[in-house]
């Protein structure tokens, strides 16, 4: 699907007509245009000291070395750019600046230069009602432009608000998703509506946002209401999702009606879906990177926009800065200094920000790996099931464990100590190690199945009181001393990951490989993996460039070989819960099956994909209801896409995933899942409940990309 975008992109921009002087801008940018340069500048307060509250965000530990939190002023930015439009090349084509989007800006003195709140929503509401994805992108990356030229500095806090987040995910305590009850109260508090009024439209309308505005819209106001900036807006969050204690529930209240009074037109609308955690426009994370790198890089170019060629190189270069970094605070103020083209030598792997884990593609035989692998070195990894831990040594000598979706786990697993594994201490000062973590016997010295794991607590756990102990299986490292080293060959990782370990049974091991290329030994690799209580192997290239660590990508140097596969079934799948039908018979008084649906990376909307009823205890069943019902909605979320024929009893607000195997795909009138790409939507046939995935967020739940991947492979077999 990512490939469509970029197909349709390059015919659009291929009828630009100054692609000819872009084109000699690549050979070679005038350091004047570069409209950044690091000598230029003064240090301007970073992002959070300007916003008016008492709550920071703590940077400090999430800086690269490179990163000081320099951003040009508007005046020094004209500076650079008087400079860059003298002459600095003999001949060249006129240069046509492209017209900056006007932005109401604040009046105030005081409030001067800063973006407000409702230019912001004003770009939601135009995507909200855009269909087309280049349209999409191109209304971002010209507002974002138009914010680099008026307040650089707001551009970091508009990014967070268009991906709806408040911070990096590895940051604890940036969480928003205020329930719809709270919502519901304070709304009906401001605007002057009964709650039972606010409950009923909400029935009919199923969307807090819009009941806001409504209400808003028809209150009488007696003065006009001072405009919301965007900082504050942001910063008024931020303090809401941290908000602790036993009052916080009144001060979140608070500061929500008092935002919500200022609120004009369609910011009550985004402010309340804001703080629900969805803004539902069908804005992906993915096209907001692709949107900044353009705006970033037209900024770059003084206003020109750039050829294709350069376009897509610079989206290549953030977002993989952003997989090393994920941190867009980081990744835009280092693009805005150094830039985007020089992101990859600033932005890079640091202890103590978790980058984006390297995955696996699925294969179903071993003869089909022996083909792909053809001619390669590689070596055959035991598959452990357990839970990725990606484990950090800071340069003060403490650690951090990260879970698939860089979460910080380190709370849970307060009995390891990575010190105790430093082959040598004296010269170890920093690591970055992508191990499994699992569940260990301690007595029988064995593997325990991931389900014993699963009961270990997540938060909160002390170490004297752990009875599952765990063993980390270590498989690769990526930084060492602070030098990157996922740009080197698997072998030489390993002879790195030798050098810096000293092995603990049952504490901290390699992880068990062979390296062969004969397939009876394979076969008898893969089926001494599973009587050791592994899952299968994972076949990994060894040598050259193709062996390199691809964060975030799911490779074809990875190939999972599961003896699920063997037996005919594909690799499971991770499902977002959407709704659930009442249980009968045995199964009164919880759900007795549940929709699942896929996530659509492209639109941001789940897709439904099957319903599911097998493979739960009674235990699981409860437990389920128990999770899941605080959860329940009155009406489906607008970012889901499903068929009217066959609504489940009930609707959650999406946030727990299942993992499911199923038996076969299929194309299906009632289904949604890749209904972007077939006219009718791809469903799984005779799913069967594995697990719940809790070290997965909503987001990370199988794509429909990927079930058009599975449906296609299985078409290719048959
Ligand atoms: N030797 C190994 N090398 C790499 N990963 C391993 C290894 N042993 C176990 N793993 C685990 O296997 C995972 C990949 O396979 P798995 O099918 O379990 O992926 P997943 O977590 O379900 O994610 P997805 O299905 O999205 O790839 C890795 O993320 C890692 O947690
Ligand atoms: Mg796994
Ligand atoms: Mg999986």
């Amino acid at each position: 699907m990512f490939s469509r975008i970029q197909a349709g992109m390059s015919s659009t921009k291929k009828q630009a007509t100054l692609a000819k002087f872009f084109s000699s801008m690549k050979r070679g940018v005038p350091e004047s245009t570069a409209g950044t340069s690091p000598k230029k500048m003064k240090t301007t307060p970073p992002l959070t000291s300007t916003m008016g509250s008492d709550e920071k965000i703590d940077t400090t530990d999430r800086k690269t070395e490179h990163y000081d939190g320099k951003m040009a002023t508007p005046d020094e930015k004209m500076e650079v750019e008087t400079m860059a439009t003298q002459p600095a090349e003999p001949v060249r084509e006129p240069v046509i600046p492209k017209p900056v989007m006007r932005l109401a800006l604040a009046k105030d003195k005081k409030e001067e230069g800063k973006i407000l709140y409702s230019d912001v929503c004003k770009v939601f509401n135009e995507v909200e009602n855009t269909s087309s994805r280049l349209s999409i992108v191109k209304l971002c990356s010209e507002f974002l432009y138009s914010v680099l030229n008026k307040t650089p500095r707001d551009l970091v806090p508009i990014t967070y608000l268009f991906i709806n987040k408040l911070g990096p995910d590895y940051e604890p305590g940036l969480e928003l998703g205020l329930g719809e009850g709270l919502l519901m109260k304070t709304i009906s508090e401001s605007c002057g509506k009964s709650l039972a009024q606010i409950k009923a439209k909400y029935r009919e309308l199923g969307d807090l946002g819009r009941i806001a505005q409504e209400a808003r819209a028809v209150q009488p106001t007696m003065f006009k209401p001072k405009p919301l900036t965007t900082e504050e807006v942001f910063s008024n969050l931020q303090v809401i999702a941290r908000a602790q204690g036993k009052d916080s529930q009144q001060r979140k209240v608070q500061l929500i009606k008092r935002m919500l009074t200022a609120c004009q037109g369609v910011e009550a609308k985004y402010l309340i879906r804001s703080l629900e955690s969805k803004l539902r426009i069908g804005l992906a994370e993915k096209t907001v990177l692709i949107a900044l790198s353009q705006a970033i890089l037209t900024y770059e170019h003084n206003g020109v926009e750039p050829s294709n060629d350069i376009v897509d190189a610079a989206e290549q270069k953030i977002r993989d800065a952003f997989c090393q970094v994920p941190n867009y605070e980081i990744v835009i103020n280092t693009a805005l200094e150094h830039g985007i083209m020089n992101l990859d030598k600033h932005c890079v792997l640091t202890p103590g920000i978790p980058l984006k884990p390297m995955l696996a593609k699925p294969s179903k035989s071993i003869s089909e790996v022996l083909d792909r692998f053809q001619g390669q070195r590689f070596t055959c990894e035991y598959k452990y099931d357990g839970e990725r831990a990606q484990v950090h040594l800071l340069p003060d000598g403490t650690m951090r464990i990260y879970s698939r979706n860089g979460e910080n786990m380190t709370e849970r697993y307060p009995e390891i100590n990575i010190s105790d594994f430093i082959a040598n201490p004296a010269e170890t000062h920093t690591l970055i190690l992508d191990c499994e973590a699992v569940a260990w016997d301690k007595e029988q010295s064995k593997i325990l199945p991931f389900q014993v794991l699963s009961t270990r607590k997540r938060k909160g756990v002390v170490a004297e009181d752990v009875k599952v102990r765990v063993c980390l299986f270590a498989f690769d490292i990526l930084c060492y001393n602070d030098e990157p080293l996922i740009n080197k060959s698997l072998a030489e990782r390993r002879q790195y990951l030798e050098r810096a370990l000293k092995p603990v049974p049952g504490e901290l091991q390699y992880a068990s490989e062979v390296t062969t290329m004969n397939l009876e030994e394979m076969q008898s690799y893969l089926d001494q993996s599973v009587r050791d209580s592994c899952e299968g192997l994972m076949v990994k290239v060894l040598d050259g460039e193709e062996s390199h660590y691809e964060p975030s990508k799911r490779s074809r140097n990875w190939l999972k070989l599961k003896k699920d596969y063997l037996q005919g079934v594909g690799d499971s799948l991770d499902l977002c819960v959407l709704g659930a039908y009442y249980g009968r018979g045995k199964r009164t008084g919880t759900y007795g099956g549940f929709l699942l649906g896929c996530y659509n990376q492209d639109t941001g909307e789940f897709e439904t994909c099957c319903k599911i009823g097998t493979g739960f205890s009674d235990e699981m069943l409860q437990k389920l209801y128990e999770q899941l019902s605080p959860t329940e909605i009155s009406e489906p979320k607008a970012f889901y896409v499903y068929s009217e024929s066959a609504p489940p009893d009930v609707w959650f607000e999406p946030s727990m995933l299942f993992e499911v195997l199923t038996a076969d795909l299929s194309l299906s009138p009632v289904y949604k899942a890749g209904s972007g790409i077939y006219d009718k939507g791809i469903s799984l046939r005779f799913p069967r409940f594995i697990r719940i995935r809790d070290d997965k967020s909503v987001e990370d739940a199988t794509s429909s990309e990927q079930v058009v991947e599975f449906y296609e492979s299985q078409a290719h077999m048959k």
